[in-house]
């Protein structure tokens, strides 16, 4: 089945149907431990440790705080920037909850992010952001948009600063290398160009996926998804690159064997990539395998039918 996109006014009012019979704490805290399960994937303790979480003032912010919480549990060190502080009481404890697991909140944005940090986390907005970004989060988008250059950015839900239905329109939003769909992808997500596209939050009831024309997506690995649900324009180009990156994956893996000296970072990357270009030629292997099946079954169809046509004329 299909995974259905969403605009900005399903997610608003998907969200709000949600709260009938969930908790916004709960649904916080279990958004949020998706994110960490889907970071966890990608980016280990080992290679890279030190994190800068991003939190915005709404509830793409709270996912944030808590995710950075449990971070800190599953032995990360994390700091936080949190520019713009909510004066509701469930934020309030977020801050606390963080306080008193002795994650540092920082006044500012930290100067030398690329040397210092191994991981960010955008966490500002999500799917009620509304174009153009005010102050003090232009520039604060801005820093994070060339720094996504040198350090890897998981954006949660919605790159900050894209249009939650057009993608990232004039470039002004983060670009980020994962991203982590909430309940489901956003129409803007169909132009993602990252490397790993997850989908957390499995919360759909049926009667909810039928009052909003929308399709349950499958959880195969818990509550995290681990689709790649990839730009339309990206899977073309993939489909047409499937015979070269059948060799691509060879020379990675070549590579791999020889360079034992590469440092952790580099290791990492690799592996990303192996991730990625693996998954990719499964598809073609497969429909080659296919395809030498129907080829094998057409020629001994052929051979049996000569055989009855001798049996035939004897
Ligand atoms: N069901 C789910 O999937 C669940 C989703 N969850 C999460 O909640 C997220 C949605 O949270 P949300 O609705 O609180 O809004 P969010 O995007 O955080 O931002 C609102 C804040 O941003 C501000 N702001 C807006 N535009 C701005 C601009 N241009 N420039 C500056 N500021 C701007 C706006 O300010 P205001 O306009 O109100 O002054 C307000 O303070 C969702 O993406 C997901 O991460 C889970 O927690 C639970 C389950």
């Amino acid at each position: 089945m299909s995974i259905s996109y969403i605009n900005q006014q399903k997610a608003k009012l998907i969200d709000l149907a949600l709260f009938e019979f969930f908790s916004v704490e709960t649904l916080v805290e279990l958004a949020a431990l998706a994110c960490v399960s889907a970071i966890k994937k990608v980016y280990s303790t080992n290679t890279h440790p030190r994190i800068l979480a991003i939190a915005g003032p709404g509830n793409n912010g709270a996912d944030t705080l808590v995710a950075s919480r449990h971070l800190k549990q599953s032995g990360y060190n994390i700091e936080i920037f949190y520019p713009k502080r909510n004066k509701k009481e469930m934020f309030q404890n977020y801050v606390e909850q963080n306080v008193q697991y002795e994650v540092p909140f920082l006044e500012q944005l930290p100067q030398q992010i690329e040397s210092n940090y191994d991981l960010i986390i955008d966490g500002l907005f999500g799917f009620s952001f509304q174009p153009p970004i005010r102050k003090p989060f232009d520039t604060i988008i801005n820093k994070i948009k060339h720094l996504s250059e040198n350090v890897p950015v998981v954006s949660i839900d919605i790159g900050s600063g894209q249009d939650v239905e057009k993608g990232n329109l004039n470039n002004l939003g983060i670009e980020p290398e994962t991203l982590i769909s909430l309940t489901l992808p956003k129409e803007g997500s169909k132009f993602f160009t990252g490397k790993h596209h997850f989908l957390g939050g499995n919360f759909l009831t049926k009667s909810l996926a039928k009052r909003f024309d929308v399709n349950i997506p499958q959880f195969p690995h818990g509550e995290m998804k681990k689709t790649i649900i990839k730009a339309n324009k990206q899977k073309k180009t993939i489909k047409q690159q499937n015979n070269k990156q059948t060799t691509k994956t060879t020379t990675i893996k070549q590579k791999q064997k020889t360079n034992n000296n590469t440092t952790n970072k580099q290791r990492n990357k690799q592996n990303n990539n192996k991730q990625t270009t693996i998954q990719k030629p499964k598809k073609n292997e497969q429909k080659n395998n296919n395809q030498k099946t129907i080829n094998k079954e057409t020629i001994n169809n052929k051979k049996q039918k000569t055989k009855n046509k001798q049996q035939y004329n004897q």
